[in-house]
């Protein structure tokens, strides 16, 4: 059996075992990780708050370190609650030392109250730690000290950022809107998280959310992906949570994730929470060739396929709309017929196309709200947790995953999926939305991806490449005829 990363748990000891170090060992072996703790602080907390901080001397905390990296190599680092600046000043040296993903999550301002931290942890975390590590985690006070009070948060997040922090999560659970809100903020990209707001107070979920973030990326996802994980698995902590004496503590437990376990991403404040209603499209859309030209619509549509995209990446724009216009018609000469169109949304509405299908680059320029009055069906494109978020947030008539196999037909970052996602994104998605397969499918594998249950495989080059496309489609949609009867 191989050696689980160890992820190396930098906070202080709650004893009463609610938050702080425990959490954060309970959540990292909840995530098959080795957790390795190095204690700053023996506070002294209760119901009541917190009356001593109780931090080690420098000297007793690196010796500790020592023993920590003796046996291990660290494959990520969280940080907690730093006690004071000796404590501080150690931490930077530490963090100089292991080139893994660093997440602090600053305990300044805990929200029962009752801490107090010297303002000088504060100014080493900005000056000497902010340019070091990988993300930063905040709730909406510690952000304001952290950040001269600046708001709103999104400006107050990119004041971090201008100072050198690589990425910042906000964590809005306190704030009083309807939804429980995060806010990412990194060079790259900006995106808002959310989630009906749970009304259990539960200890311990910052230490949890930040220790799986860590996990996560200790076991090799990216950031965003790492970032929609935890979010899930703090979700289903917090909804489940247990009582213990005063407390509710987050439960932990390794169950398949859910739908409603993962978290929505919008790009946009006003579009948190926003319940979008593009209609249902045939839950089984069964064998849905990807094509370039309306001659090719009308050819497979004779051989009897019921979904179909035209897909036009290099064509002039009149030409693109000619030819949309010719697929819809043929479309609609045909019983029952789904017919897509890729990218091109706006002629897809005009020419009364049965619905659009949109990657994550194309979801950015679309207008969302005028895609949902024309009455079109939405498919979304994944390849990954965070895209997972980011479709689901739209409510779209489909989801598809892709590349599950290689693929020659577009050049793209991902690695192909394989037939443990699909089958992974198909029991998350259960019976809520159809989930289409792209990517490498030819006719053996189609009939290797039946038997996943999935509810769709989507092709361009086994068909359109094929010596004779007639009998290869003819031999798919054979294939998906009694699919889920
Ligand atoms: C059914 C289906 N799935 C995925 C895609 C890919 O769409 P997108 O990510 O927008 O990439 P392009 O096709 O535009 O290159 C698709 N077209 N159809
Ligand atoms: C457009 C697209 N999106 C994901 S894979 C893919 C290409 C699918 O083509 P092929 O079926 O030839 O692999
Ligand atoms: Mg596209």
């Amino acid at each position: 059996m191989s050696a689980k990363p160890a992820v190396l748990l930098i906070g202080g000891v709650d004893p009463q075992g609610c938050a702080g170090l425990t959490a954060d060992i309970q959540t990292v072996s909840h995530h098959d990780c080795h957790p390795v703790p190095l204690v700053t602080a023996l506070t002294e907390q209760r119901s009541d708050g917190l009356v001593n901080l109780g931090a080690l001397s420098a000297e007793a905390f690196l010796t500790q370190y020592e023993s920590c990296v003796a046996d291990f190599d660290i494959a990520a680092i969280k940080i907690g609650l730093i006690p004071d600046r000796h404590i501080a000043d150690c931490i930077v040296k530490i963090v100089e030392r292991h080139q893994v993903p660093v997440i602090l999550d600053p305990v300044l301002a805990a929200s029962s109250g009752g801490l107090s931290i010297e303002p000088e942890v504060s100014e080493i975390i900005r000056k000497q730690l902010l340019g070091k590590i990988t993300l930063l985690t905040p709730n909406l006070p510690e952000l304001g000290r952290l950040s001269a009070e600046v708001q709103p948060m999104e400006l107050a997040a990119q004041q971090l950022l201008n100072e050198g922090l690589a990425a910042c999560l906000v964590k809005g659970g306190h704030a009083e809107t309807a939804f429980a809100t995060d806010y990412f903020s990194s060079a790259q990209t900006t995106f808002y998280v959310y989630q009906p707001r749970l009304k259990n107070q539960v200890r311990g979920t910052g230490c949890v959310l930040a220790s799986s973030i860590a996990s996560q990326l200790a076991l090799g996802h990216d950031l965003r992906d790492a970032i929609i994980l935890a979010k899930a698995y703090l979700t289903r902590g917090i909804r489940d949570a247990n009582q213990q004496g005063p407390y509710h503590l987050v439960t932990h437990h390794r169950h398949p994730l859910t739908i409603s376990d993962i978290p929505r991403l919008c790009y946009r404040a006003d579009l948190i929470g926003k319940h979008f209603d593009f209609p249902a499209c045939p839950k089984n859309l069964g064998v849905y060739p990807v094509v370039d030209s309306a001659d090719w619509v009308e050819r497979l549509l004779t051989i009897g396929v019921k979904t179909i995209q035209l897909r036009i990446k290099d064509k002039a724009t009149a030409k693109t709309r000619s030819e949309i216009f010719d697929a819809v018609a043929t479309s609609q000469q045909h019983h029952e017929v789904s017919f897509f169109v890729n990218d091109h949304w706006q002629m897809a509405i005009e020419a009364g196309a049965y619905g659009v299908h949109l990657g994550q680059e194309d979801l950015h320029d679309a207008n969302l709200l005028e895609i949902e009055q024309s009455g079109l069906r939405l498919g979304v494109s994944t390849h990954s947790y965070w895209e997972l978020a980011r479709a689901l947030a739209l409510n779209p008539s489909y989801i598809a995953l892709g590349p599950v196999y290689p693929t020659t037909s577009k050049q793209m970052p991902w690695a192909p999926q394989g037939i443990e996602r699909l089958q992974q994104w198909q029991s998350i998605l259960a019976d809520q939305y159809p989930l289409v397969a792209i990517g490498g499918i030819d006719v053996p594998r189609a009939r290797i991806l039946k038997q996943t249950g999935v509810n769709s495989v989507a092709m361009i080059s086994a068909i359109t490449q094929a010596d004779d496309y007639q009998s290869v489609t003819r031999e798919l949609v054979h294939l998906w005829a009694d699919h889920h009867l």
